[in-house]
């Protein structure tokens, strides 16, 4: 049984309650994990407080926290066919996204491990006669950190590394459905020799750790990525002492493509944009909104290419696109397609459940693609978290920029054409963290990521994303200290 990591020790759950974890491509069980609660969420939390006041992390050259990330990501590459597997057996993504993201991750520790030691604060030009004027960064101290269940190692790698690099402690909480690869990297922070109680993994329900983690008084920091109304509740949460908070949240995410785009590459990277992990994605480009003129042609070839993708499980080579993550995620999607039918959406290819019989214990779901579309749908608004594209079309640049900015959400959006001044115009205009001219879904460490609008509040990635871990300290020094006789 795998179980949770608090003060440097595998731990079961005081209830001694377990939960079992899913195959997704068919229903297997992978695993049983310990199941914590409030209870494991505060023993973390006061692991992580004392190793934060008394401990050294915080204190240790930045370099040395450095070396200690480049060893975890050493480990992550010593393993990586491991963990990829690994993923791809909790989440149903084939293994050769799961190794691309284990790639990503070891860069994002990389990334971090080098950025520990680089910034040595900053000099003011004092205003003040005979005074120093300085600014230095220091850990922000205990972080909570709840990750999602679609990239569930890369998103905990973009918080676990930055927090270290800038000597934080902190306990993580995966979603409950998918902790298998945070099991297994706690175990490699602990082989590197990441000092006890700097690093604490608790498992269980968002209800009970998730909720402690956000509400309890000794944390400083909350990371949350996931969905807007969890969001908002430990937004709440985080309220009962200001803590620090940082939220990646949803995307409901266009991708413009203008008449001059080269066709075949944007039909590529149309399908690129939402069937990559079945359209789990936060980033996904679920919203085509396409150029009047070219609608026929696009919708035609975009349909030819989408009858083709091979559904089946992950570990399979000729496996383009798996299972979606749940029957209750499944169920969300189905409602949410047969919804957009009844607003009058037309479905052009997919709109059920596959029919091949090997796929029947899986929780599979056709690539589909949603013509006739209009903004007002909700299958134009919502998150539909599957592989479900929906087709707009517009007339003029304005038109297109207005459709793409319509939303409650601001996570990524795209825009295609091969006239880049009219890219430009449009990128200036769109209300998102992340724009993409003529590609789609890109991340790396050395660029922000997060959200305008309710996809969320900071950046993780990048200087930002040490920075969300970081407190600024103004320094003043008097040179010359003699009465004022102000009063
Ligand atoms: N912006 C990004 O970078 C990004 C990245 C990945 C996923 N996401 C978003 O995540 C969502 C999908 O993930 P999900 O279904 O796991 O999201 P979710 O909000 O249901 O759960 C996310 C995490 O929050 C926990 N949680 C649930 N209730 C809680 C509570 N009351 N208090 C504290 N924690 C609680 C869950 O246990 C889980 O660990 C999508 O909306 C997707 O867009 C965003
Ligand atoms: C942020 N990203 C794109 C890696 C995963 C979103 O779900």
């Amino acid at each position: 049984m795998k179980a949770m990591f608090i003060n440097g020790e595998w731990v079961k759950a005081s209830s001694g309650d377990t939960r079992d974890i899913i195959n997704p491509y068919n229903q297997d069980v992978i695993a049983t994990v310990a199941e914590g609660n409030e209870k494991e969420a505060q023993f973390a939390i006061a692991a992580a407080r004392e190793a934060f006041d008394h401990g050294q992390w915080a204190h240790w050259p930045a370099r040395e926290r450095g070396k200690k990330i480049h060893s975890v990501a050493a480990l992550i590459e010593r393993d990586r066919e491991e963990l990829a597997e690994l993923e791809s057996l909790d989440t149903g993504k084939t293994v050769e996204e799961s190794r691309v993201d284990m790639d990503d991750i070891a860069g994002v520790f990389r990334y971090f491990a080098e950025m520990a030691d680089k910034d040595g604060g900053e000099i003011i030009d004092s205003p003040i006669s005979n005074s120093t004027s300085r600014v230095v960064h220091e850990p922000v101290g205990v972080c909570g950190q709840i990750t999602p269940w679609n990239y569930p190692l890369l998103q905990a790698s973009w918080k676990l590394a930055p927090a270290l690099a800038a000597g934080n402690t902190l306990v993580m909480k995966p979603s409950e459905i998918t902790p298998l690869t945070s099991v297994k990297v706690f175990e490699l922070m602990e082989e590197a020799g990441i000092p006890a109680g700097v690093v604490n993994l608790v498992l269980g329900s968002g209800g009970s750790v998730g909720a402690e983690l956000s509400a309890n008084d000794d944390v400083d920091l909350i990371s949350f990525t996931g969905g807007i109304e969890t969001g908002k509740r430990i937004m709440q949460a985080a309220s009962s002492n200001v803590k620090n908070l940082a939220l990646e949240l949803g995307g409901k995410n266009p991708t413009i493509v203008f008449a001059d785009a080269d066709f075949d590459t944007a039909v590529d990277q149309a399908m690129n944009a939402v069937f990559f992990h079945a359209g789990q994605i936060c980033s996904a480009g679920t919203r085509l909104i396409v150029e009047e003129r070219l609608h026929d042609p696009f919708v035609s070839a975009l349909v030819d290419r989408v009858k083709d993708i091979t559904l089946g499980s992950g570990f399979n080579e000729s496996t383009q696109m798996g299972p979606l993550i749940s029957k209750e995620h499944l169920t969300k999607v189905v409602n949410y397609v047969e919804n957009g039918k009844k607003e009058g959406a037309t479905v052009a290819v997919g709109g059920e459940k596959p029919d091949d019989p090997e796929l029947q214990n899986g929780f599979f779901y056709l690539p589909t693609v949603l013509t006739n579309c209009t903004t007002d749908m909700s299958v134009v608004q919502d998150e539909g978290f599957g592989p479900v594209i929906t087709v707009e079309t517009f007339s003029t640049e304005e038109e297109a920029v207005r459709l793409a900015n319509d939303s409650i959400y601001g996570l990524a959006g795209g825009v295609f054409t091969n006239d880049i001044a009219k890219a430009e115009r449009c990128v200036a205009k769109m209300r998102m963290g992340t724009v993409w001219i003529n590609d789609v879904n890109l991340y790396f460490p050395q660029a922000p990521w997060g959200g305008y609008k309710q996809s969320g509040i900071g950046r993780e990635l990048g200087k930002t994303g040490l920075e969300e871990y970081q407190e600024t300290k103004h320094i003043f020094q008097n040179l010359k200290p003699e009465p004022t006789h102000w009063f």
